[in-house]
């Protein structure tokens, strides 16, 4: 008997036209599936991988990161690799040893295709383009963060809620709702945790409707260490735009809207999620940590620009917020053109300068101010990270994936670098303005590295530990470092005997927190089991009305 998956179309037609659909079977052939970034789709794990130098035997922990992976061939051929399902990465190291394990988060949207063995969902962000038999289900595929919070690992899109994974096992536990207290739409996969209380401060964007509508509603909360929502403030953006990152100081989260715009009317067409509008401001959002209400978000604007992530943020003395983060000067998503343009290219968008800039806001300007950067350094990388204990504070430390085009690259071999020429990984400090650069040769690239601190060191001790891309034999290692002493590169290398894919973040965990919580979420322990959200957003309770 043919199964409902069979008979129900897959695609409302008229989004086919003009994009050439998939026959399903087979990827596509074009950049985003090729290379580097041929699908991976693997699960599995590997006991005692090979290493070479010495891990230092001091760390203990595992290093998670997420990638997108499209488990099925996508609807259109056209797809982009933000479209992927999210892939997760485990790397458990411990006493010199590394252990590798991979499992897909099993959102809701995996599991609908897993039955259909096929794509049912189609363009990045497009609910229009979908079969009609997932009307109403959630369709984050979970694929661009992965960080852990009381005992859990969630893993995380902008454009949905986090799923709950077993942070030893990488069991997917479900969709995650902090047990009732947070029912938009949608997440940022970019919260930050406040080292001093404990406490999570996230946001979403787009969070009206069903979060894929276009709506310029903002919700900030902050859930505190014992996993009890604290603060709950809901905000409008002039426009609906990407607000992909934030940054936290003692008294204010600032969030980064870039001109990157969505259009319900462009998505009921079947087109893209998003625009770069050329013409348009890149903005900044302050609101208070505590107390927020919707009257008390400023706006500013500066001169048309993209955000990267966010390197630290923090109070002056004077009351002044610090905000740095990576500014490039044109659209890095080249797939997302102005509506009036064909996507750009990634010769193009390689080209595209990305300087770590520093902004010092008056939290009293008048909301509309147009304002200037403090200061713009000429650093050229993305995925910066910071050590993690200084969030919130001053701090002199920062490392990023470094791009440095004047460092021989074998294109012969390795063709376009997919995902960036990350060919280095830098360490830079403020005050001293040191530069500290590891170049990774011609036929490597990195994925975003993140920071291992050493117990009971200062700033900036301990390791950096990144993936490694070779792209000529497409096989990915897992490099440690020192993190002050990146030049001297890796102290260590850890070989998988195969590739990944380009994946988006990731981060540290120490084993004495994972056992921890993992004592205290047994049944019968101090906290429980996680617990999974047990009913529909109110989205989709309204949509099946
Ligand atoms: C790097 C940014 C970014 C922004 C939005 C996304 O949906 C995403 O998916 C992997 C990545
Ligand atoms: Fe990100």
């Amino acid at each position: 008997m043919a199964h409902i998956f069979d008979l129900a179309p897959v695609v409302n037609p008229a989004y086919v036209d003009g994009r050439k659909a998939t026959d399903q079977t087979r990827y596509p052939d074009t950049p985003v599936f090729q290379g580097f970034n041929k699908p991976c789709r693997l699960e599995g794990d590997i006991y005692e991988l090979e290493v070479s130098g010495t891990i230092p035997s001091e760390i203990n922990g595992t290093f998670y990161r997420v990638q997108p992976d499209h488990r099925f061939p996508p609807i259109f051929e056209d797809d982009i690799h933000f479209n992927g399902d999210g892939n997760v990465t485990a790397i458990r190291i411990q006493g010199g040893h590394a252990d590798y394990k991979q499992r897909y988060v099993v959102t809701d949207r995996l599991l609908v295709e897993n039955t259909a063995r096929r794509s049912l969902f189609g363009r990045y962000r497009n609910p229009f383009t979908d079969s009609e038999m997932v009307k109403g289900v959630i369709r984050t595929a979970a694929n661009t963060n992965v960080f852990f919070w009381r005992g859990m690992l969630l893993a995380t899109k902008e454009d949905g809620p986090p799923y709950a994974m077993d942070p030893v096992t990488l069991k997917t536990i479900g969709r995650y709702d902090f047990e009732g207290q947070v029912q938009a739409p949608t997440f940022t996969a970019h919260p930050k945790f406040d080292p001093e209380t404990g406490e999570m401060i996230c946001f979403a964007y787009e969070a009206g409707g069903n979060g894929q509508d276009g709506s310029c509603d903002i919700a900030v909360w902050t859930i505190d260490k014992s996993g009890f929502k604290t603060e709950e403030a809901w905000y409008k953006a002039p426009f609906c735009g990407m607000i992909h990152d934030c940054g936290i100081s003692q008294n204010y989260v600032v969030l980064p809207m870039t001109p990157l715009k969505c259009s319900l009317d462009r998505l009921a067409k079947g087109g893209n999620h998003w625009a770069w509008d050329p013409n348009e401001p890149q903005w900044y959002g302050i609101v208070p940590r505590r107390g927020g209400k919707p009257e008390d978000i400023i706006w500013l604007k500066s001169d048309n620009a993209f955000h990267g992530h966010v390197v630290g943020c923090y109070e002056r003395e004077d009351g002044n917020i610090v905000f740095d983060l990576t500014v490039a000067d044109g659209n890095i998503f080249f797939f997302f053109p102005p509506d009036d343009q064909d996507a750009g290219s990634v010769a193009h968008r390689n080209a595209i300068q990305s300087p770590t800039t520093r902004w010092v806001f008056d939290p009293k300007t008048p909301s509309g101010s147009h304002v200037k950067p403090n200061l713009v350094w000429d650093t050229s990388g993305e995925f910066s990270r910071m050590d993690d204990r200084y969030v919130g504070r001053k701090y002199n430390h920062f490392w990023q994936a470094v791009v440095d085009a004047s460092r021989e690259y074998d294109a012969k071999r390795c063709g376009s670098p997919a995902g960036g020429l990350f060919n280095c990984i830098g360490h830079y400090t403020w005050d001293e303005r040191i530069k500290d650069v590891f170049w990774a040769g011609p036929r490597a690239t990195f994925q975003e590295p993140a920071f291992i601190p050493k117990e009971g060191g200062g700033e900036g001790e301990g390791w950096l530990i990144a993936l490694m891309n070779h792209l000529d034999v497409l096989r990915n290692d897992i490099v440690i470092l020192d993190a002050l002493n990146i030049a001297a590169g890796p102290v260590a290398t850890i070989h998988l005997p195969m590739k990944l894919r380009l994946g988006l973040h990731g981060n540290f965990v120490d084993q004495r927190d994972i056992e921890a919580w993992e004592a205290r979420r047994v049944p019968g322990g101090t906290v429980g089991p996680v617990e999974p959200a047990k009913k529909p957003l109110p989205w989709q309770v309204n949509q099946s009305s």
